[in-house]
């Protein structure tokens, strides 16, 4: 069975000693700065977050700029621990939130495709089967034998999501790297993902694109300064 279960995930990142705040009066954007007891400071990105999903649902997060998406998407991920609360996954979880991340610079496209498969727990057989079929869907042709950081910005987002897609994750997490491919590669990509829902996976994606969103999502949820603002279905 698949599922996300967060239960009051709260996530501090703690403020560098030598950083001296001015006391400017609260920003619109950002989590709250707080300081504990002990004189410590933070900024609260998470504060209180709970929120249940099972196979199928594909959540939208949306919010302003520092609202707590891309810390929400961490967490899941399992990049940061919660400091509060706890966050429950169940499934194989893939993310393509910072493109960059998980790929060796200097290895090919081709040997970054058997790195994140033996990363994500498959034997080198089943990589190899996989292989044409990323390789296709990314189009990059003989790029796929280049070293991954002498690709475009939108090249690196094509075998990302080939990759992410094509080990065929239970739980997808996701930002707005999709702004990074054409837009013949954007379509594709969403039947993708569609066909994905259809084998009653779960899709977080966090984007300021409410067209994207509606495309994509059943509920959405709103974060407002590290907490949630609303929880609705859509559709
Ligand atoms: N490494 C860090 N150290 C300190 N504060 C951080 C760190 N990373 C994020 N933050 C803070 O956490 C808060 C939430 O940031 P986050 O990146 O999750 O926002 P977001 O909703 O994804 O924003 P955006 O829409 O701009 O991408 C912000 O106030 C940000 O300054």
């Amino acid at each position: 069975m698949v599922f996300v279960r967060a239960s009051n995930v709260g996530l501090r990142y703690p403020i560098p000693r030598r950083v001296r705040l001015r006391g400017e009066a609260a920003g619109r954007v950002g989590g709250r700065f707080q300081t504990s007891a002990g004189g410590s400071r933070y900024v609260t990105a998470l504060d209180g977050i709970s929120f249940e999903l099972g196979s199928g649902d594909r959540l939208g997060l949306v919010g302003t700029n520092g609202a707590g998406k891309t810390t929400l998407l961490k967490v899941l991920y399992g990049i940061y621990e919660p400091t509060s609360g706890t966050m429950e996954t169940q499934g194989r979880v893939d993310a393509l939130f910072n493109i960059n991340l998980g790929f060796r610079a200097q290895a090919t496209g081709r040997r970054n495709i058997v790195l994140r498969g033996l990363i994500a727990g498959w034997s080198m057989a089943e990589i190899e089967t996989r292989m044409d079929d990323i390789i296709a869907f990314s189009e990059l042709g003989d790029f796929i034998d280049m070293p991954f950081d002498t690709y475009s910005q939108g090249m690196g987002a094509r075998l990302a999501f080939a990759i992410a897609t094509g080990f065929q994750p239970e739980i997808l997490l996701m930002d707005e790297w999709i702004g990074a491919g054409d837009k013949a590669f954007q379509d594709k990509a969403k039947t993708r993902l569609e066909a994905m829902v259809d084998k009653a996976g779960i899709i977080v994606l966090a984007s300021h694109n409410d067209d994207l969103i509606k495309r994509v999502c059943n509920k959405i949820m709103t974060l407002e300064n590290g907490r949630v603002a609303s929880l609705d279905a859509i559709g």
